[in-house]
């Protein structure tokens, strides 16, 4: 029996999706997710989702990071989705749908390649030293550098990842540089375990510390360029919770297949 397959990406964050209404794809376990992750012996991507249906919603998103394991809230993923449920025909210009954080709503352009993405309500930033560590959905590590260009960010971002704080859970590392028009953002994945070309609640973790960084309140427009491409993330914030987050970006279907 086969199952058809499609690749998205969001900003060069790339996954594979697969319509999980009729139970397509059969024994998923870790090891097949790995499998099919692999950019060698497999479809190649950061992490695999299943479109599932759900009572109350327009669907259910389960997102698998590349490493087989379930991943906490994927914003690129969550974006990627939407394109593909307007795809299958399940929804037309707006989405509601639920993911492992919540319920998000969405909203679609016509053509079907951008998505703006509102992510969850986040009130508590702290810091670890001169960083910044929130939760949009996955918890997030904020550091502003010089020169993010020449950084290694994969040995760098490893090292975070795996200090003692934050080596049982994980962390995803985001550095940042500061563009003046807009921020530069490279990012060390957790479930990865690599760097990726983007990272959707990533760059919404650093909008917002930013926002905090600077004390700046009212609504808040982030322009942030990434390996993969440009990403918008929107919000209010009144100096104690930020609402009203919206990731916007690329959501792009590349090929589908069989396997
Ligand atoms: N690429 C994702 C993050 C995946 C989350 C994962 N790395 C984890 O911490 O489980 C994004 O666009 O938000």
């Amino acid at each position: 029996m086969t199952t058809q397959f499609h690749k998205y990406q969001g900003a060069g964050n790339d996954f594979i999706l697969i319509d999980q209404r009729m139970d397509n794809l059969k024994n998923i376990d870790n090891n097949l997710v790995k499998q099919l992750c692999d950019r060698r012996f497999g479809i190649g991507g950061d992490g695999l989702m299943l479109l599932q249906s759900h009572a109350d919603f327009d669907f259910e998103m389960v997102y698998y990071n590349a490493d087989g394991n379930l991943g906490s809230m994927c914003g690129n993923g969550g974006r990627c989705i939407v394109a593909f449920a307007k795809h299958l025909g399940i929804i037309d210009s707006e989405a509601n749908f639920l993911a492992v954080d919540g319920p998000h709503y969405a909203k679609i352009s016509a053509e079907g390649n951008w998505v703006d993405l509102q992510m969850i309500n986040v009130n508590e930033v702290t810091q670890d030293g001169n960083a910044y560590v929130l939760n949009t959905g996955s918890p997030h590590y904020v550091k502003e550098v010089t020169n993010l260009k020449e950084l290694d960010v994969f040995n760098a971002g490893k090292a975070i990842r795996n200090n003692e704080t934050y080596q049982v859970k994980g962390i995803n590392v985001n550095f940042v540089e500061n563009k003046g028009d807009h921020l530069f953002v490279r990012t060390f994945e957790r479930g990865v375990e690599y760097e990726t070309f983007a990272c959707g609640t990533g760059v919404t973790a650093v909008a917002l510390a930013r926002a905090k960084h600077l004390q700046q309140t009212g609504h808040i427009e982030t322009a942030i360029e990434v390996l993969g491409g440009h990403i918008n993330v929107k919000f209010d914030y009144d100096g104690q919770e930020f609402t009203n987050i919206f990731l916007c970006g690329p959501a792009v279907k590349v090929f589908e297949g069989t396997i």
